[in-house]
């Protein structure tokens, strides 16, 4: 839960339990997270990967941390090593872990600790489609994600896929976490919109930080 400019509840949350929207709440640490997602992308570099029906995904995908969610012909799941180098994710810097935690406290989770760090790029037009976030053993650690960069339209849904979804914009440096009577909700992001932001230019990035393993 959080509060607006008013006191109040936001709205997101008055609907759908379990869902805290903590606005700008990554804002603060903005430069070192940058630097650090820098980094990370040399090492294991933005690609797109394929789902198991074959269609390549519109949002390109990386990972830090232990553990790195991937998906091809074979199907979804976590890794150690990036397929495409064949070497461990890089490590999830303490810049990504402390604002994960300080996040996931903040929204009633006294002891989140990450193992997998998934690392969206949206361009222009892309999106991803409604679905539930069911990789991970165990579905009481809540699963924190992190906007930065143009703003996008993410949707919650309800626990069938064609349940009717609200919408709700995510802007620069907001954050969602997600758990509880939520945590197998499905979830979306609309097609991006063409944007520019001043830090990252045309693109959003998500950082979504989950207690996989
Ligand atoms: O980009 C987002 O905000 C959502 C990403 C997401 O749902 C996922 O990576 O599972
Ligand atoms: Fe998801």
């Amino acid at each position: 839960m959080s509060l607006d400019l008013f006191g109040n509840i936001t709205p997101i949350e008055t609907a759908l339990a379990g869902v805290s929207l903590l606005k700008e709440f990554a804002l603060k640490n903005e430069a070192i997270l940058l630097a650090d997602l820098a980094t990370i992308v040399t090492q294991a570099p933005f690609r797109h990967m394929v789902t198991p029906s074959g269609f390549a995904m519109s949002v390109a995908m990386t990972n830090c941390g232990e553990l790195g969610w991937v998906t091809d012909r074979q199907g979804y799941r976590y890794t150690q090593l990036d397929p495409l180098t064949q070497a461990s994710w890089p490590a999830m810097p303490a810049s990504f872990l402390t604002l994960s935690r300080a996040a996931a406290f903040t929204a009633g989770y006294a002891d989140f600790t990450p193992d997998a760090c998934l690392i969206n790029r949206y361009q222009t037009g892309a999106r991803m489609g409604l679905h539930q976030d069911k990789n991970e053993r165990d579905f009481t650690q809540p699963i924190v994600s992190v906007s930065l960069g143009v703003p996008a339209m993410f949707q919650f849904g309800g626990f069938k896929r064609a349940d009717k979804a609200l919408s709700f914009p995510l802007y620069h440096g907001d954050v969602v976490v997600w758990g509880g009577d939520a945590r197998l909700r499905y979830h979306g992001i609309l097609p991006l919109k063409a944007n520019v932001h001043p830090a990252l230019g045309k693109v959003r990035i998500n950082l979504t930080f989950r207690k996989a393993g």
